[in-house]
């Protein structure tokens, strides 16, 4: 049996989030939770004939949407509008997690936990303090997820290299990963297949390569033009993160060569190693590629970290700049700043 709640899933991000893990076939049930209009997205999945069943929660009915679960997703909050940054979104959305990360604490306190809501730079933070301070958090089980910015770099260096290309965007992973954090400058492609960003950089487009993955969200709040941002799209990077969770829980094989995920190097096994080779000790966050082991992260996979060009060293360090602070904001919210 494995139980699988999406906190939000009315939304933009929630609803198609919904729709593909209602196709999962590790799931049995889904559970849906939202303030508004949980009742119809429920009841339209609930009839399609795959292995889950789907059940949908308003407000007072958290309790019972999370009793059980093996995996909490959470994509609730606000999206942004054309001119704000996600960072404009702090306000309002760490108010959101705190409450929701609560009641995952205490009505599912063993589920893993992925954070989809922005900024995710923070609100990691504000979800593992506000584990730690109910004495609910378990390493590992706490993550950010940055698939997204891994499936925009995919399609983009295709798209770079042109139609001849015998690239294929859709098993990109084993070329190309996404370090760092999930914003703007702190978003860090870095090529495992370094021919391919030598390549970029011959056809004088590495730079707009790394401008087109950092921003990607941006283009696409602009084309909205103030109906939100990315849904489609994270849908599917989410529901791939949440499929490798799933697999890993389920001892199943993993169909990716690098899962990146942002996580709290404290409480993993090699965390320091993570912090001596980016040399900052007291980075507490980053994005890497991680192994997982029964849907947890047990250790980050550092080779990456080894082979960095010069380039990607430079934007790594403006990464982790900025990171510090996004990260000291989340955990200001829950801790305050005099004990920090
Ligand atoms: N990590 C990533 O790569 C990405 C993150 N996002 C973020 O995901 C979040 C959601 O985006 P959209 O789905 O487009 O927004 P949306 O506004 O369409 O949906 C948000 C949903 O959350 C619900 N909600 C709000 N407060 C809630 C609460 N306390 N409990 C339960 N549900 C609650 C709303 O009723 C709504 O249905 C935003 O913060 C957005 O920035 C979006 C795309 C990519
Ligand atoms: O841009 C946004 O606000 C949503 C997001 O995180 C993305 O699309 O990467």
């Amino acid at each position: 049996m494995t139980k699988v709640t999406i906190l939000g899933a009315s939304g933009g991000v929630g609803q198609p989030l919904s729709l593909l893990l209602k196709l999962s076939p590790y799931i049995t049930e889904l559970s849906l939770y939202d303030l508004r209009n949980v009742e119809g997205v429920s009841k339209d999945l609930s009839h399609i004939n795959t292995n889950s069943k789907c059940t949908g929660h308003g407000e007072i009915d958290i309790e019972k949407a999370l009793k059980g679960a093996n995996l909490v997703i959470i994509p609730a909050g606000v999206p942004r509008r054309p001119g704000m940054s996600r960072d404009d979104l702090f306000k309002i959305n760490a108010k959101i997690v705190k409450s929701l990360v609560s009641y995952t604490g205490k009505f599912a306190p063993g589920a893993r936990i992925l954070i989809i809501s922005n900024p995710v730079n923070s609100m990691v933070p504000i979800a593992v303090e506000q584990l730690k301070l109910m004495g609910k958090f378990q390493p590992g089980n706490v993550v950010g997820v940055t698939m997204l910015d891994l499936v925009r770099a995919e399609t983009f260096v295709v798209d770079f290299l042109g139609e001849d290309s015998t690239l294929d965007k859709t098993k990109m992973d084993k070329d190309i990963t996404v370090i760092g954090g999930h914003s703007g400058n702190t978003i860090v492609p870095v090529f495992l297949n370094k021919k391919l960003g030598e390549t970029l950089k011959m056809k004088k487009c590495y730079d707009e390569f790394i401008h087109r993955v950092q921003f990607g969200g941006d283009e696409v709040v602009k084309a909205k033009d103030g109906a939100g941002s990315a849904t489609l799209s994270m849908a599917l990077a989410g529901y791939k993160f949440a499929e490798e969770i799933l697999r890993s829980l389920h001892k199943a094989k993993s169909t990716m060569t690098t899962i990146p995920a942002f996580v709290y190097l404290p409480g993993i096994s090699n965390g320091k190693e993570v912090q001596e080779k980016v040399g900052n000790k007291n980075l507490e966050y980053i994005a890497l590629p991680v192994n997982l082991v029964y849907g947890s992260v047990a250790s980050i996979d550092t080779t990456v970290l080894d082979n960095l060009t010069s380039e990607e060293t430079k934007l790594l360090n403006i990464a982790v700049k900025e990171l510090i602070g996004n990260i000291d904001k989340g955990k200001k919210f829950i801790i305050g700043a005099s004990k920090l």
